[in-house]
């Protein structure tokens, strides 16, 4: 899929801008704080109705204006689709082809994009929280039914908290609420985590003979999904569910006794291991890029084997980040398949052949010089 047009109103540093791009490689190229993270992440948004970056939307409200608004073409195999969003302090509010989606989570996966940025790099070595954001954003792309399990999910458990914290205080007693918060929360947690295994298994499918190539035949990758249940590979949603309701059984004094719920997907984490070693543990800085790139370029074929189209690729300053061989890698890896938007501060360090064709739009200010 492409994104042939990008319209701002009052997002961040952009106070009005129309872009044409190119179905190839559009690089965004600018001094430091001129607005190309800002272009990068109002596509972003435009496909996840949220940002990478903040999780404050009046963020993306340039100061002192109202609201902000991104609007864009994209062309897919299925045909073309006009995306609009507003952001304004009051929430957002989105349309698809000029019909107002009554859920957001009807909007996400319209236009799908991977994004690539220093910051992923932290996939590997960050705390389990950026590794959960991860999957979430990616299932999200490609399943609405997930956005909804996952938003159902999280306001249960905050009942659930605030129930066991309740039990802690000794204001409340009552175990059969406690039954039904448990039994609603259980069915929940076990539909995210068969769809979380579901995706790692996949994307380990792609990644594995992608960082076998980076790494040139040394290395091989192995992901594990760790959920806080005990299920095995092959566990149906019904065993989950039994692994769910075991645990929570057991666990009941204990949550009680420390008033928040202890187990479930909020708790999950991922581990990569390259030859058997965890690369967060083990692994070289080189061996984390190479995992990190590895599992990028396996979204891009996820998401094509999922829907029949590639999404559109973001990378965000992250080529200066990688040596002159795994830039080769990923620029090889995206030609003519992939639409790609690149920003950097300088093109001249980026030999590969891709770069000297690709469109060039220069930004200073928030303001946009587009190719002739
Ligand atoms: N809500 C906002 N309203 C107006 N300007 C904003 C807003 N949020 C951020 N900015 C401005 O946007 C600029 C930063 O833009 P951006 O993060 O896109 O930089 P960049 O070109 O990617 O730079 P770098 O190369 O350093 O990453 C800063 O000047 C900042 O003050």
């Amino acid at each position: 899929m492409f994104l042939t047009s990008l319209t701002l109103t009052n997002y961040r540093n952009y106070e009005h801008e129309t872009l044409h791009f190119d179905e190839g490689v559009n690089v965004i190229l600018g001094e430091n704080a001129q607005g190309k993270t800002n272009m990068m992440e109002a596509i972003y948004v435009l496909a996840m109705a949220k940002s990478h970056r903040t999780s404050n939307d009046k963020d993306l409200i340039r100061w002192n204006e109202e609201y902000a608004k991104i609007e864009g073409r994209a062309e897919k195999r299925s045909g073309s689709l006009a995306l609009e969003l507003l952001i304004s302090k009051k929430g957002k509010k989105a349309k698809c082809n000029h019909i107002e989606q009554q859920r957001l989570s009807q909007y996400v996966g319209h236009l799908n994009v991977v994004m690539f940025a220093p910051e992923d790099l932290n996939l590997v070595k960050g705390s389990p929280q950026v590794r959960r954001r991860f999957v979430d954003m990616e299932i999200g792309q490609v399943s609405p039914v997930y956005i909804h399990d996952l938003s159902q999910y999280q306001k249960l458990l905050q009942q659930r908290n605030h129930y066991l914290k309740m039990m802690q205080a000794r204001e409340r007693s009552d175990e059969a609420v406690l039954d039904v918060l448990t039994e609603q929360l259980v069915l929940l947690a076990a539909k995210i985590t068969l769809r979380r295994r579901q995706f790692l298994s996949l994307l380990e499918q792609w990644a594995a003979p992608i960082h076998y190539e980076i790494s040139r035949g040394a290395e091989q990758l192995h992901i594990r999904y760790e959920p806080s249940v005990d299920v095995s590979e092959r566990a149906e949603l019904s065993r989950i569910v039994e692994a769910y309701n075991e645990t929570f059984a057991d666990m009941r004094e204990r949550e009680i006794q420390r008033g928040t719920t202890l187990i479930g997907p909020h708790r999950d984490d991922i581990a990569f291991f390259v030859n058997g070693k965890n690369v967060q543990t083990f692994g070289s800085q080189g061996q984390q890029r190479t995992t990190a790139l590895a599992v990028k370029l396996a979204e891009l074929e996820l998401i094509f084997s999922e829907l029949g189209d590639y999404p559109v690729l973001l990378l965000d300053d992250v080529l200066s980040e990688l040596d002159d061989f795994r830039q080769t890698h990923l620029l090889d890896a995206i030609r003519k398949k992939v639409q790609t938007f690149v920003t950097t501060t300088s093109i001249d360090g980026i030999k590969h052949d891709i770069i000297q064709e690709a469109a060039i739009y220069r930004v200073r200010s928030g303001s946009v010089t587009a190719p002739s």
